[in-house]
């Protein structure tokens, strides 16, 4: 007999009654994100087609200019969660402050932040981008709701995933209870689960990072990266190959699916910042999903998950995958410290 295919939907419910886990309301935010990302593939995959290729005329507050499918994949997730009466307020990569729930809704109890569409480079040139989200509880000792509410540690998460738009479109979510996996089945227009409990290998010969960026990273990121370059005949005795997709969303996909480790370091040019990928919509969702799958994430101090955000779209340095790899980066930082 064909094995039952268990839609997003009755996993979430299961979860629901099991461990009374998450929430009626937490699910059904899930539900509707998922529901979002689902037309936000739907525009990906059209491409020129349906004329949502290049550059808006706008500007982020990164100072970064934004794509056409950057701004509709926003306006998406905001037009699909702002109803429903589980949020208070969202913030967005491509938005400068937080979006409140106008008081024509119910105001919801969690906040939802977003990276609509990540990895920008990619988005015209028909490679993996994705969709990357984290949920909190929106503090209940004050009325109303503001940008400092946002700033909670990453350990504070009750969900976080991504959806990735690429040879299939795939949604890959924690609730604390392990990492579970959802491909969109596009007949019958939802996700159904393909992979639970995934585990991340703790040794990996696979890194990921931006080499043409090396003259820029520090004594300990040189030296990880030298080591593993010398190959089995240097320090690691074994080979390693690299793979950089320049899309988080794929690069970490990839981990989940097979180990490895990513590296996004950050930059002696501009200490100041600290890296260049964001701690709130992007770091943190990603260091809770690894972790939660067996990995581990630092910022080659401490653990990402531990950091107290100061800012919205505050950056991060990142290293994230295979537990031994990230643990060694971690060692390799703290001689140096
Ligand atoms: O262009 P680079 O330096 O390789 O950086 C690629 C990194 O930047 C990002 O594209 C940043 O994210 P956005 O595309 O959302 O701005 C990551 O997805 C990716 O890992």
């Amino acid at each position: 007999m064909a094995q039952q295919k268990i839609s997003l939907t009755r996993y979430l419910v299961e979860q629901q009654r099991a461990d009374g886990l998450i929430p009626g309301q937490l699910r059904l935010l899930l539900e509707v994100v998922a529901r979002a990302c689902k037309s936000i593939s739907q525009a990906v995959n059209k491409g020129a087609l349906g004329g949502v290729l290049g550059t808006a005329e706008s500007e982020n507050v990164q100072g970064e200019i934004q794509k056409k499918l950057d701004i509709i994949a926003n306006e998406v997730l905001i037009e699909a969660n702002e109803w429903g009466g589980h949020l208070a307020a969202m913030a967005s990569e491509e938005m400068d402050s937080i979006y409140v729930v106008p008081n024509r809704y119910p105001q919801g109890e969690y906040l939802l932040m977003f990276d609509p569409l990540d990895g920008s480079s990619n988005i015209d040139v028909n490679v993996s981008i994705g969709t990357i989200f984290s949920v909190l509880k929106k503090p209940d000792d004050h009325p109303g709701v503001q940008e400092g509410d946002f700033l909670q540690a990453g350990t504070q998460q009750v969900a976080a995933g991504y959806c990735i738009y690429g040879p299939q479109t795939t949604l890959v979510l924690t609730v604390g209870n392990g990492v579970a996996m959802f491909t969109l089945d596009r007949e019958q227009g939802s996700f159904v689960l393909t992979q639970e409990d995934i585990q991340i290998p703790a040794d990996t010969k696979e890194f990921a990072i931006n080499m043409s960026n090396m003259r820029h990273w520090d004594e300990p990121m040189k030296r990880y990266i030298d080591e593993c370059l010398a190959g089995k005949e240097g320090p690691r005795g074994k080979d390693f190959n690299m793979r950089w997709i320049a899309s988080m969303v794929a690069d970490v996909h990839r981990i989940l699916m097979r180990g490895g480790v990513f590296m996004y370091p950050w930059d002696k040019r501009e200490p100041e910042k600290a890296g260049k990928l964001r701690l709130m919509y992007e770091a943190n969702p990603m260091s809770w999903l690894v972790e939660q799958a067996g990995g581990a994430a630092t910022n080659g101090k401490q653990r990402i998950l531990d950091l107290q955000p100061t800012k919205l779209h505050e950056r991060v340095s990142v290293m994230l995958g295979s537990r031994n790899e990230v643990e060694r980066l971690t060692q390799y930082h703290a001689e140096k410290a």
